[in-house]
């Protein structure tokens, strides 16, 4: 028996005698508790309170496992069975997350982190319901909360008195209390009083997941009433040890993330359109802007051959769509950084233009097709339109990425890094630098008659000399 439990009883909630001492009882839930927050806090550490993690992949598991670890009692419900079934065999399908592989076989073992395939079930028994499933764009750019209402839709009719509801994925401003509030109340029939909800936005970054959740910064907290943001702030402040930051409503905590996304694709789009400038001011861009990062009011971020993601690509249409207010910076970041493919590609013609190839006869390998190292995504990866605008000039298009098993949405032949070397090779396009090609050997990669291919670096990620030929660093350009 935790001895917190000594003595608390004159402090409320209910009590009961053990061996003679008056203790208090604890809590199974904690929306209008009336125990003491002491023991509110200790039911939860103690695992009183189930918990459900809605969405168990690259930031769901972290999340339910950051969760498991604190409170010992976490339900994680995904659709996937593929997900459930490795992770109720104690394994681990979200790669090069530091310690994640090890955190969930030892909480599986233990029974703190059970999976289900079965998110309405999952909600019967929780009281704590952490929502951070996909939230991304239809084809016409317009939010797609689909799933987000599914799920929403699912704890609403597991929801009981008491619950607290968490919203963590990423949504358009005004989602939680316009949309996700009503269906809770019209589904579970529960008047809005009995049950909490609050946005508390994951802010995470895949590779270091566990690190970011655990308290990289501050816990953002906003909730549809008072009650509600107590509720998640006692929560979050047991998780993250950077603290809680509460916002004055859930609106203001959907604007938060969102913001911190719409900054930087502002952002990467400066980087980029300075980037362009390369040829004509005939100077190593990149170079300005680091000098220029040197004083603090200036963080201009790095040119690329694209920004992808699920995320960054993504929010600004969180704003862009659902609102009439002129967005017009906002439209024009997401140009400029879509209209990164088609300027690499046009290196890639150029470059080969200079020592007479036509793209369209020309052999041209893409390396890293996620959209990020080290991270099995490929939403909105800049390697598919600039593989889909090389075929499209006739060339021979081989893509390699050692984090893919399918490469279907590309217009490429996939192949093995290995086998790199023995191929003619016009072009090597470097869009996504995984740590796996740090091991190629430059000196081996040869075109049809022996000489080096001319290779774009999207990414400055190649040291200098590592290329015997020559070599285009978007924002840099070729090297001497
Ligand atoms: N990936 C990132 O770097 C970050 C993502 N986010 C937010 O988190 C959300 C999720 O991101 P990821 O974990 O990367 O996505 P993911 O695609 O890796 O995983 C989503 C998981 O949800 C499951 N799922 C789909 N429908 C479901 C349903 N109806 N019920 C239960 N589970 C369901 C899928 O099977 C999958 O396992 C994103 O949409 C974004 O809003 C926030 C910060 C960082
Ligand atoms: C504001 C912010 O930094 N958000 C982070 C971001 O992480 P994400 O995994 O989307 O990666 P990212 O580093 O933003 O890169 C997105 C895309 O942009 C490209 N990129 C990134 C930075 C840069 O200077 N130039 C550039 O071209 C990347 O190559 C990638 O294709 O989005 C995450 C999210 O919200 O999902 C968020 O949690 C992360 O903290």
């Amino acid at each position: 028996m935790t001895d917190w439990r000594e003595d608390m009883s004159a402090a409320g909630g209910e009590t009961r005698t053990d061996g003679g001492h008056a203790v208090a009882e604890p809590v199974t839930s904690l929306y209008e508790s009336a125990a003491d927050e002491a023991v509110q806090r200790a039911s939860f550490l103690d695992g009183e309170i189930p918990v459900a993690v809605y969405g168990l992949g690259k930031m769901g598991l972290p999340l339910a496992s950051v969760f498991a670890e604190t409170c010992g009692n976490v339900t994680g419900a995904d659709v996937d069975p593929a997900v459930v079934e490795t992770i109720t065999d104690g394994g681990c399908h979200v790669k090069r997350e530091p310690g994640l592989a090890d955190l969930v076989g030892e909480l599986a073992a233990d029974d703190a982190l059970t999976a289900t395939s079965e998110p309405r079930a999952a909600a019967e028994d929780a009281s704590i319901h952490v929502v951070i499933v996909p939230t991304p764009i239809t084809d016409a750019h317009e939010p797609d909360l689909a799933i987000l209402d599914a799920v929403v839709e699912d704890i609403a009719r597991g929801l009981s008195a008491g619950d607290q509801v968490i919203i963590e994925c990423t949504v358009p401003p005004r989602t939680t209390a316009d949309r996700v509030l009503p269906t809770l109340e019209s589904v579970s029939g529960l008047d809005r009083d009995e049950f909490g909800l609050a946005f508390c936005p994951e802010r995470t970054s895949s590779g270091r997941a566990l690190e970011d959740i655990r308290g990289a910064y501050p816990k953002v907290v906003g909730g549809v009433d008072d009650e509600s943001a107590r509720v998640a702030q006692l929560i979050y402040e047991e998780i993250n040890s950077k603290g809680v930051l509460t916002t004055s409503d859930a609106t203001t905590a959907e604007c938060v993330k969102v913001f911190e996304g719409l900054y930087r694709d502002v952002n990467i789009a400066l980087a980029n359109e300075l980037g362009t400038y390369t040829d004509e001011l005939g100077i190593d861009i990149r170079e300005a802007i680091d000098v220029a990062n040197t004083q603090p009011f200036c963080d201009i971020h790095d040119p690329g051959p694209g920004v992808g993601g699920h995320c960054i690509p993504y929010y600004p249409y969180f704003l862009i769509e659902p609102f009439e207010t002129d967005s017009t910076l906002l439209e024009t970041a997401r140009a400029v950084n879509d209209s990164m493919p088609a300027y690499t590609v046009e290196k890639v013609r150029d470059g080969l233009a200079e020592d007479g190839t036509e793209l369209s006869e020309a052999s041209v390998v893409v390396l890293g097709l996620t959209y990020r190292p080290g991270v099995e995504e490929i939403r909105a990866s800049p390697s598919i339109p600039i593989a889909e605008q090389l075929s499209e000039a006739g060339a021979d298009v081989y893509g390699v990425d050692p984090m893919l098993k399918s490469f279907e949405e590309f217009s490429l032949e996939p192949v093995e890094l290995e086998e790199v070397s023995d191929m003619d090779v016009d072009t090597v396009v470097l869009v996504t630098p995984h740590d796996e090609f740090e091991s190629i050997r430059w000196g081996d990669v040869s075109r049809k008659d022996g000489t080096p291919p001319l290779v774009i670096d999207g990414r400055d990620a190649l040291e200098e000399g590592t290329v015997e030929g020559d070599v285009y660093t978007i924002g840099v350009g070729y090297d001497e």
